[in-house]
C-alpha cells in the first residue's frame, strides 16, 4: 500500500473511532496547500540539472505548519503528503502548538557536491520563500538535510524578509539552533521504547535492539540506548548491513561512519544481507531510515517482540495486522519519533524569545513531553480499546478536530 492510502487509511479507522463527523472528515484530509516547483542549478562542471521541489502544508488549526524537508530519489507527491499528514497528528500527540507540513526535493544528495547541494537549496528557497514564515510553516531537517541545509534556507529567506532565525528549526547553534536538536529525535526515542519497556517490567539494559539507519535518528538512538546498557546487536544503512551478537561498540562505529562516509567495512562485526536487517534476532527493532519497508513480505518473519518506529511510516497496515496477531507490540512513529519535532518547537521559542536555554532543561523537558505524550496516548488506547497505532492517531486526530471545531469550523 503507498504511504499516502496507509495514513489515509490509518487516519479514517481513527475518525470513525473517534465518531467524527463525516464533512469534517473529509476537510481533515484535504491539505491545506501543494506546492510544487522546478528547481534547476548550474553543475559544478557548467551544465544544467533540473529537480523538482514540493512542500505540502497539511493542516494549521493548531498553530503554525512544522515538519522536515527531505533529500531523497524517492521523493514525490503522494509521499510528501502522506508525511505532511503525519506531521499534524504528530505535533497534536506531542501537545505542541503546530500544525504539519512536510517537503522534498526529489534528488541524491551524495551525487551533488556540498556548492550544488547550496545552490539548489537557495532555488528552492526562493521559490517558496513567501509561503512559509515564523508563523506560517517552519521547516526542518529530515532525511538527507541537516544543519548546514537548514543555515542556506535561513540565510536565502533572510534576504527576502530580514534576519529571521525561527523560520527554521534544527540550524547550527552558531545561527540559533537549540543545544540538543541534533540529538532530539534519537532521545526521543530512547525516552519513548523506556515508557513503553517500564510498562512491560522491563528496562533497555540488556534488551538486544536491531537499527535500521546509522544516520542522525538511528546513530543517536544507537549511542544513548548503548549509554543504557542496550546491546545494538545489527545495523545497517545504505552502504550495508552488520551484526554481532556480543553487541557492536557503537562509538567505534560512529568513528568509522564518519571517516567512510557509511558502515561498510567496519571490522567489529560481520556484515550481513542488508535485507535480512529486519528480522535478524533481536528483543527490540528501530527502523530508522525509509518508510514502507516492514510490509506483508517480512512482518511474519520478524523475531523482535517490540516495534520502535523511529522513522516515519515504516510499518506498511497489511504488516500491522499480520504482526498485531503475533503479539509484537508496535510504538507508532507519530509518538516514537516525536523528540525531534519537540526540540525544534524548544528551538523556536528560544529563538521568539531571543534567549538560549542549558542542554540539560532541553532534555529535561523533552522526558517531560515524552512521558506525557505516552500517558495521553495509553489512554486513548483504554477509551477506544485500542493498540497504540490507532491509540496515538485518535489523540493526535481528535485533537486537531477539536481545535478545528473551535476556531469555528462549518459556521
Ligand atoms: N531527523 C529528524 O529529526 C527526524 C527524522 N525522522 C525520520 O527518521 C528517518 C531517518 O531520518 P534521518 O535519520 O534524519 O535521516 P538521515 O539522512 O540522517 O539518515 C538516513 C539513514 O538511513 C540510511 N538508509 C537510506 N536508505 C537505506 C536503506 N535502503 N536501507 C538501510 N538504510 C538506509 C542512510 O544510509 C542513513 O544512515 C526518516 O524516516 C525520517 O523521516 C523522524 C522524525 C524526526
Ligand atoms: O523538527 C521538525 O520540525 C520536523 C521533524 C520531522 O520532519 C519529523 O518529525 O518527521
Amino acid at each position: 500500500m503507498n504511504a499516502l492510502a496507509a495514513t489515509n487509511r490509518n487516519f479514517k479507522l481513527a475518525s470513525r473511532l473517534l465518531g467524527l463527523d463525516s464533512k469534517l472528515e473529509k476537510s481533515l484530509l484535504i491539505p491545506f496547500r501543494e506546492i510544487k516547483v522546478e528547481c534547476t542549478i548550474p553543475k559544478d562542471d557548467g551544465t544544467l540539472a533540473s529537480f523538482v521541489g514540493f512542500r505540502v502544508q497539511h493542516d494549521n488549526a493548531r498553530g503554525p505548519m512544522k515538519g522536515g524537508i527531505r533529500y531523497h530519489p524517492e521523493v514525490e507527491p503522494d509521499e510528501v503528503n502522506a508525511l505532511a499528514q503525519l506531521m499534524t497528528w504528530k505535533t497534536a500527540v506531542a501537545k505542541i502548538p503546530y500544525g504539519g507540513a512536510k517537503g522534498g526535493i526529489g534528488c541524491d544528495p551524495s551525487e551533488l557536491s556540498i556548492s550544488e547541494l547550496e545552490r539548489l537549496t537557495r532555488v528552492f528557497t526562493q521559490k517558496i520563500h513567501d509561503l512559509i514564515g515564523i508563523h506560517t510553516d517552519v521547516p526542518a531537517p529530515d532525511m538527507g538535510t541537516g544543519p548546514q541545509t537548514m543555515a542556506w534556507i535561513l540565510d536565502e529567506y533572510s534576504k527576502f524578509h530580514g534576519h529571521s532565525p525561527a523560520v527554521v528549526t534544527g540550524k547550527p547553534i552558531d545561527l540559533g539552533g537549540s543545544l540538543g536538536r541534533d540529538a532530539a529525535t534519537g532521545r526521543g526515542v530512547l525516552f519513548a521504547t523506556e515508557a513503553l519497556l517500564n510498562e512491560h517490567g522491563k528496562s533497555i539494559s540488556g534488551q538486544r535492539f536491531v537499527i535500521q539507519g546509522f544516520g542522525n535518528v538511528g546513530s543517536w538512538a544507537a549511542k544513548l540506548i548503548s549509554e543504557k546498557g542496550g546491546k545494538i546487536v545489527a545495523v545497517s544503512d545504505v552502504t550495508g548491513a552488520i551484526k554481532n551478537k556480543n553487541g557492536i561498540d557503537i562509538l567505534g562505529l560512529l568513528e568509522h561512519t564518519e571517516e567512510n562516509r557509511g558502515i561498510k567495512g567496519f571490522d567489529g562485526a560481520d556484515s550481513v544481507d542488508p535485507d535480512s536487517i529486519l528480522v535478524e534476532d533481536c528483543d527490540i527493532l528501530v527502523p530508522a531510515a525509509l518508510g514502507g519497508v516492514i510490509n506483508r513480505e517480512n512482518a511474519n518473519e520478524i523475531k523482535a517482540k517490540f516495534i520502535i518506529e523511529g522513522a516515519n511510516h515504516p510499518t506498511d497496515p497489511e504488516a500491522d495486522e499480520i504482526l498485531r496477531k503475533k503479539g509484537v507490540v508496535i510504538l507508532p512513529d507519530i509518538y516514537a519519533n516525536s523528540g525531534g519535532v519537540t526540540v525544534s518547537y524548544f528551538e523556536w521559542v528560544q529563538n521568539i524569545q531571543g534567549f538560549m536555554w542549558e542542554e540539560e532543561k532541553v532534555n529535561n523537558e523533552l522526558r517531560n513531553y515524552m512521558t506525557r505524550g505516552f500517558k495521553d496516548l495509553k489512554e486513548m488506547c483504554k477509551t477506544h480499546s485500542c493498540d497504540l497505532r490507532m491509540g496515538a492517531f485518535t489523540l493526535g486526530v481528535n485533537r486537531v478536530a477539536q481545535a478545528t471545531i473551535i476556531r469555528g469550523w462549518g459556521s
